[in-house]
């Protein structure tokens, strides 16, 4: 005999007056022997073997319901309270009691219920018991008939058609299977009991009540922690398997109908010893599951991830001595198989997404706070919008042409988008060099003024993106000056009084002349940026026009030629040229000639709408280069003439009052610039004056 597995075996005796002498239970309840007695005249002893003997985990004589669900079930549904998948499960011939084990005979007795409402009520009393766990409670009843599979709890007529499947983590479940929700056990109680009612019973010569077919009471069971933000979800079920009767069909004198049940019995019950024998045999790598519906939907709980038990209904009479010796020895075969029952934990994807997008808004408020900290503005840490990636392309595109030393960097996402620019870019722009080379423009980009300092052009271990412990959250190669000084590279506005520290003070000009100033000066690239901008804008605006116009032609040529060929067909019939074989030469070239329009109006209206999209684009760049050009220049002034009587009425620096510091910034320096502005409006109306 193989080694013993991990599957739980216990054997049932049905009471009955008429107990055969050769059948003995000992040995404190585990064994049972089966020998010879002169009274019996059964084929089932040779004459080689006087005694057989079978030891199991439990034989039970006489026991009461109670004691076979306690001793054969409850630790089955503790263990799928715990989170593992769990079988009970009773083979035997029929009339042995295999339903009287699994529903019991409550007609008589309430204690006569069996093993699964017993396991109903234990399962929602150990489930109420489990403090800040909310669990969720399905049932499903399948039944297996005929080799097919029919839904005991489907509201609709049953079809069978139902197909077993394998599921994204290889579970096998049965697609379109009734789970409804149990919120009590009276609820689960009522679907058994209508599950039951569905099933097939056919009249039967040995038992008038017998269960032709196989039934599988499921109940899922799903736990998470009872608060709203768990990901983590334990998922198990409890097989409850009344398998039908393993007579043989010679026994039970069936015909038509009858004979061909048991055929279907038989067979399933022969694939489900194969699958048993297979495993217990040892390397032996395929299992056949597959041979039939029966074994396919229970490989879980033979051989897999489920803690199983088995009760081995049998009759204690001398004419049933035969079948109870194969119902013993597939009994001991089950014994030796082993399975891998684990806790099914896993992370609910619903609220992974949820905790995921938790974690990112939190991150981005950090980020913000940080940005406000570090009087940095505007900064978008999310995709880029097309008009952030037209800036940064304008941006590389002077860098590259020397127009420009720095290039702004703000993010992550930015730095990756220069680079993408600078690649793209390689190809259409002539360095002066010859050569670009984006480790030195990384390098001048995070330095600052353009040069590399030491820090950033020493050899750094920290990635972009990464958090280090030392300087907090690392930008590629600046990560080491990252902490002290913000990323975005500012074309740098030296205050005029700092580079002329010891030159007599000069008397301030007006704002326009200081204005005129800035811009030929340090204010220049920022003024030759708003200048491009605005001849850039003005050749797209002529584009736009122009195909506007094209667009227009294409749509008047395609009426015009839709009308002729309408025209055409009324003055020629198609049926009338098919008759008499005529191609109508100018029909075809007008069709040519109309799909020919067709597809220049489609082009050009494409190029057209492109061509908007980027006209709107650079009219925003455009202003918020103004803006900046004009906020520059403010600070440049306030700080090269401190005394000025033209100082802008400042009412003081804004204190956010609530909201994000980032926007309060924002409004800040929009706010001045628009005073600025103003106060440009009334100087200039007082000239005129
Ligand atoms: N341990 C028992 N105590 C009292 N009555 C029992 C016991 N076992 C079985 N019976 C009775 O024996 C009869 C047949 O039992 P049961 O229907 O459970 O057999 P079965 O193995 O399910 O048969 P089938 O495979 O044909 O469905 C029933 O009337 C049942 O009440």
């Amino acid at each position: 005999m193989p080694k013993r597995g991990n599957i739980q075996v216990a054997v049932r005796l049905r009471p009955t007056a008429a107990f055969s002498e050769a059948l003995s239970v000992t040995d404190a309840g585990v064994t049972v022997n089966l020998g010879h007695s002169k009274s019996d005249s059964s084929s089932f002893l040779d004459n080689q073997q006087k005694v057989y003997t079978f030891n199991f985990d439990r034989v039970m004589k006489d026991a009461p319901q109670q004691d076979v669900y306690e001793s054969c079930a409850r630790p089955t549904v503790e263990s799928v309270v715990s989170g593992f998948n769990g079988t009970v499960f009773c083979y035997g011939q029929t009339g042995a009691g295999k339903t009287y084990t699994m529903t019991g005979d409550t007609s008589m007795s309430y204690l006569q219920r069996g093993v699964v409402p017993r396991a109903i009520i234990d399962l929602f009393r150990l489930l109420n018991e489990r403090p800040g766990t909310i669990a969720t409670v399905r049932v499903s009843y399948l039944e297996i008939y005929n080799e097919q599979l029919y839904d005991l709890l489907s509201p609709n007529e049953m079809t069978g058609h139902l197909q077993i499947q394998d599921d994204s983590s290889g579970n096998t479940v049965v697609r379109g299977l009734t789970m409804p929700v149990c919120a009590t056990e009276e609820e689960c109680m009522h679907y058994l009991f209508q599950g039951d009612t569905t099933r097939v019973i056919a009249e039967h010569q040995m038992n008038n009540a017998s269960s032709r077919s196989h039934c599988i009471f499921t109940i899922h069971v799903e736990q998470r922690h009872n608060t709203s933000v768990a990901e983590k979800v334990v998922m198990s079920k409890l097989h409850l398997v009344d398998l039908a009767g393993s007579e043989r069909v010679t026994k039970t004198k069936s015909d038509g109908k009858i004979l061909q049940e048991a055929n279907y019995i038989n067979k399933s019950l022969t694939f489900l010893e194969q699958v048993v024998v297979a495993l217990s045999t040892k390397n032996r790598d395929h299992i056949p599951y597959r041979q039939s519906k029966l074994t396919n939907v229970l490989r879980d709980s033979l051989g897999g991830n489920s803690k199983t038990s088995m009760i081995a209904n049998i009759h204690g009479e001398t004419a049933h001595l035969d079948e109870t010796v194969s119902t013993l020895r597939f009994a001991e075969r089950v014994m030796c198989v082993n399975n891998h029952a684990v806790v099914n934990e896993s992370m609910d994807p619903v609220m992974m997404v949820k905790k995921l997008e938790r974690e990112v808004r939190e991150l981005k408020q950090e980020l913000a706070m940080h940005d406000a900290i570090a009087n940095r503005a505007g900064v978008n840490y999310g995709t880029l919008s097309d008009d952030q990636i037209f800036d940064i392309r304008q941006q590389v595109r002077m860098y590259m042409a020397g127009e420009s030393n720095d290039i702004e960097i703000v993010s992550v996402g930015q730095i990756k988008e220069v680079f993408r620019q600078f690649k793209s870019l390689a190809g259409t722009v002539t360095d002066p060099s010859g050569t670009i080379d984006d480790q030195d423009h990384a390098q001048e980009m995070t330095s600052g003024a353009g040069k590399p300092t030491a820090a950033a052009s020493r050899p750094s271990t920290s990635g972009v993106g990464n958090v280090t412990a030392t300087s907090g959250f690392s930008v590629g190669l600046s990560a080491i000056a990252s902490s002290a000084s913000p990323v975005k590279m500012k074309p740098k506005i030296v205050p005029r009084v700092v580079q002329e520290q010891n030159k007599d003070a000069e008397p301030a000009p007006s704002k326009e002349e200081g204005f005129e100033r800035f811009c030929a000066g340090e204010g220049a690239v920022m003024s030759a940026s708003v200048s491009e901008n605005k001849a850039e804008l003005a050749r797209k605006k002529a584009d736009r026009r122009s195909l506007a116009n094209e667009v227009n032609d294409a749509k008047s040529r395609i009426d015009t030629l839709t009308e002729r060929l309408a025209e055409c067909s009324r003055t020629h019939p198609a049926e009338e040229d098919e008759a008499k074989g005529i191609v109508d030469a100018e029909a075809s070239q007008m069709t040519d000639e109309l799909n020919a329009a067709k597809n220049v109006y489609r082009a050009a209206y494409d190029r057209l709408r492109e061509v908007t999209a980027e006209v709107k684009a650079i009219q925003t760049l455009g202003n918020r280069a103004k803006a900046q050009l004009l906020a520059s220049f403010e600070e440049w002034y306030a700080s090269s003439f401190p005394n000025t009587g033209e100082e802008l009425e400042d009412d003081g620096p804004v204190v956010p009052e609530e909201g994000n510091p980032f926007d309060e910034a924002r409004k800040t320096v929009t706010r001045n610039t628009l005073q600025m502005v103003a106060k440009r409006r009334i100087m200039s109306r007082k000239r005129e004056l």
